[in-house]
């Protein structure tokens, strides 16, 4: 059985704290794929939402104080709940102040999943990569070998997005090769990816690295093929239809369409 049908069989309840660009689109996808979300960052109930969670998504996109206190109010929440957690260090990187909030964030909390572009994943691990704003910038640096270290540092799943994703526990090592440069022209597709993750994790415990691996290449290849119903007709149209895709690809499918291998 996939992962993806036991999302789907499950519905597990995905508790994110997001930024404002991307949680309407956050929530759709998730609802798309099978999972429920739960979009909560008020200090007060944080805890007991991640508490009652199958998943927990920190996304530090639009930052205060606020919600970095709720972050690590939840993260620890679901630590104690044996629950997993998933962050996304949007932007990490480009500012200082991001840099400083995510290792604030990565020393208090224990993460299962980090998932970002290859230009955050190497701030979080304290490794040097050019970065533009939130996108990753220019670099040709060994992306893989950057994941690994970056895993057995941190301790965690790390899944390193661009044209191609890694996803590592630092030992075993899986490439994705499906996807469309399209993405990079929706906003939030890597934060929805990383809820994605969220969900996929909240059905697979017996092999969180596979159930990962799975939620990386299903998004992929619903991707491709929103593509090519929508081919020529822009982002716009494309965004609409991944949000049907993901509701639409059976584990068929995305078996016959996946291209992952273990490297
Ligand atoms: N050049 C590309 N070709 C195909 N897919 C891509 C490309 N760049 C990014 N993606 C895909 O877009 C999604 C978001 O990844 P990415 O753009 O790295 O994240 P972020 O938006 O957080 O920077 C992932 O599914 C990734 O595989
Ligand atoms: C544009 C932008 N600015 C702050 S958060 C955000 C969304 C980033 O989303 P993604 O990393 O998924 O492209
Ligand atoms: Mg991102």
């Amino acid at each position: 059985m996939t992962y993806l049908s036991k999302v789907r069989e499950q519905n597990p309840l995905i508790h994110n704290i997001t930024n404002i660009v991307v949680t309407n689109f956050t929530a759709n996808g998730l609802l798309a794929l099978g999972a429920s979300p739960f979009m909560a960052d008020s200090q007060e109930e944080v805890a007991d939402v991640a508490q009652m969670a199958a998943s927990v998504v920190l996304n530090i996109g639009t930052l205060n104080e606020q919600v970095i206190r709720s972050m690590i109010l939840a993260g620890q929440s679901a630590n104690v709940h044996g629950t997993p957690v998933v962050l996304d260090p949007v932007g990490a990187g480009a500012t200082s102040y991001r840099t400083e909030i995510v290792q604030k964030l990565v020393g208090a909390i224990s993460l299962t999943a980090l998932r970002g572009n290859v230009a955050e994943v190497a701030n979080v691990a304290g490794e040097q990569w050019a970065i533009k704003g939130v996108d990753a910038g220019a670099g040709d640096g060994d992306a893989v070998g950057l994941a690994q270290k970056a895993a057995r540092k941190l301790g965690c799943i790390v899944i390193v997005t661009g044209k191609e994703d890694i996803i590592t526990d630092g030992v075993t090592t899986y490439i994705a090769a499906n996807g469309h440069p399209i993405l990079t022209k929706v906003t939030g597709t890597g934060c929805l990816l990383s809820a994605v993750t969220g969900a996929f994790l909240a059905v697979g415990s017996d092999s969180p690295l596979e159930a990962v691996a799975e939620a990386i290449s299903f998004y992929g290849v619903a991707a491709e093929i929103a593509e090519e119903r929508t081919r020529g007709q822009g982002p716009g149209s494309f965004q609409i239809e991944f949000l049907n895709q993901l509701s639409l690809v059976t584990p068929d499918i995305y078996q016959k369409r996946s291209l992952i291998k273990k490297v």
